[in-house]
C-alpha cells in the first residue's frame, strides 16, 4: 500500500461565529467547535484511507487555549499525523483571527483517532503517512508516544466499562 503525504489529508474549513453558537459568556460554545472538529477530521481520515466509512474511535483532550469571539474568523485545519494498522491519528488546529485587527492566535488543539472500516464494518488496513513540513515532522515524531498512551487509556476505559451498571437509574 502506497504511503500518502500529510498534505494530501489536510482539510481546511473557514467559518464565521454565528450568534446562535455563542454561550452565556459571548464566546463560541466548546461543543459546537467539537462537532466541527469531528467533521473536518472525518474528511481527513477518509482522504487518507480512501474508504467509505471512517469512524471516530476516541478523542484525546480538546485543549481550549483561547476563547473565540463573534468578531473572530475561525479556521480549522485537520490532517493525519500518525497511523497504526487500521487507525489514524488526526490533528486539529483551530486558529482564531480577529477580523478587524487581523491578529491570529491558536485557539484550540485536539487529536482524534479514527478507524477505517471495510464493507463489513470491520477495521481495514490504512496506508502509512509521510511528513514533509517542520510542523508535520514534529507531530509525526511524537505520534508513537501518544499512541502508547492511548492504548493504556483504552485498557483503563475497558476496566471502567466492565464495572458499569446498565440498570435503569430509577429502579
Ligand atoms: C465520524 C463519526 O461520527 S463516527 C460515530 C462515532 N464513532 C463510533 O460510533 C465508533 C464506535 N466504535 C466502534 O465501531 C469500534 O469500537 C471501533 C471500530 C472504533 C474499533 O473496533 P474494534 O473491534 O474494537 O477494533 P480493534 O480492537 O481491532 O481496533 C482497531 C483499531 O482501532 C484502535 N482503537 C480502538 N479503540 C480505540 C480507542 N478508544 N482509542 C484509540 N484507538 C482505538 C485500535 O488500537 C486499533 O488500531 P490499529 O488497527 O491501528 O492497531
Amino acid at each position: 500500500m502506497k504511503a500518502r503525504k500529510m498534505g494530501e489529508t489536510r482539510i481546511i474549513q473557514n467559518d464565521q461565529v454565528l450568534i446562535n453558537d455563542l454561550n452565556n459568556y459571548h464566546t463560541l460554545f466548546g461543543g459546537v467547535l467539537m462537532k466541527k472538529l469531528d467533521a473536518c477530521a472525518t474528511l481527513s481520515a477518509c482522504s487518507h484511507a480512501r474508504v467509505k466509512e471512517c469512524v471516530t474511535a476516541s478523542t484525546d483532550s480538546v485543549n481550549f487555549i483561547e476563547p473565540i469571539r463573534q468578531s473572530d474568523k475561525v479556521c480549522i485545519e485537520s490532517f493525519v499525523t500518525y497511523t497504526g494498522k487500521s487507525s489514524m491519528e488526526i490533528f486539529c488546529k483551530v486558529i482564531a483571527e480577529d477580523m478587524v485587527t487581523g491578529e491570529r492566535r491558536i485557539a484550540t488543539t485536539a487529536f482524534l483517532t479514527f478507524v477505517a472500516l471495510d464493507e463489513n464494518k470491520k477495521p481495514i488496513e490504512v496506508p502509512a503517512i509521510v511528513a514533509e513540513t517542520e510542523e508535520e515532522k514534529f507531530l509525526y515524531s511524537t505520534g508513537e508516544e501518544r499512541a502508547k498512551i492511548r492504548k493504556l487509556k483504552r485498557q483503563q476505559n475497558k476496566d471502567i466499562v466492565a464495572h458499569l451498571s446498565i440498570n435503569k437509574p430509577w429502579n
